[in-house]
């Protein structure tokens, strides 16, 4: 009883921290994204070798946000962050659309991983300040997220430059955890 008691105290009182991973190709502003979520700037950046990790509380959740390097050679390196993850948050560069192929391949084994088999899918198609960015839309077909089976999983139009549609996104995954 007591045991039960702790565990519904915890549940509804303390903040357990919510682990999501950044992941995405090379470029398509997954740093960017973090420090705009964490810090309300745009930060000059380079790209990530390995990764980087920080808190970001939002509504009352407290989100430990892994944002992992995505040039090819470090791609084979994002399953060992996968263990815990709550939400993936897939960035794109909706300019991009020679490598929207990749994207699709690194996504879609990404998502058979038996330890993301829980884990809410949320894309960001960043870069929509670029006159030419391909649409929300024309992305989520690119990448046939409706093939995805048994996913929990949005698309969200965004552009960390200009800070538009972030919160919204990271919204929707505010309202997985706490159906969950
Ligand atoms: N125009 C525009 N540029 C952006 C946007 N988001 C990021 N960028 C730029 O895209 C470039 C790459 O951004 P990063 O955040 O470093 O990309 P990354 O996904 O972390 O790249 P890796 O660390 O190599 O995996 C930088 O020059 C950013 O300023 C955006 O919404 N619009
Ligand atoms: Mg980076």
């Amino acid at each position: 009883m007591g045991v039960l008691f702790s565990s519904l105290w915890n549940k509804l009182f303390s903040k357990a921290e919510v682990k999501i991973i950044i992941v995405g190709l090379d470029n398509a502003g997954k740093t960017t994204i973090l420090y705009k979520l964490l810090m309300d700037q745009v930060v000059t950046t380079t790209p990530t070798i390995g990764s980087n990790v920080e808190q970001v509380e939002y509504k009352n959740i407290k989100f430990v946000m892994w944002d992992i390097g995505g040039q090819e050679s470090l791609r084979t390196s994002w399953k060992t962050y996968y263990v815990d993850t709550k939400a993936v948050i897939m960035v794109i560069d909706s300019t991009d659309v020679n490598r929207l192929h990749i994207a699709k391949k690194e996504l879609h084994q990404m998502m058979e991983s038996d330890q993301l088999q829980n884990a809410s899918l949320l894309v960001f198609a960043n870069k929509q300040d670029v006159k030419g960015a391909l649409s929300a839309a024309k992305i989520s077909d690119t990448l046939s997220l409706t093939s995805l089976k048994d996913r929990q999983w949005h698309i969200q139009a965004c552009s960390a430059l200009a800070g538009d549609g972030l919160f919204e996104g990271l919204d929707w995954v505010v309202l997985q955890i706490s159906g969950a």
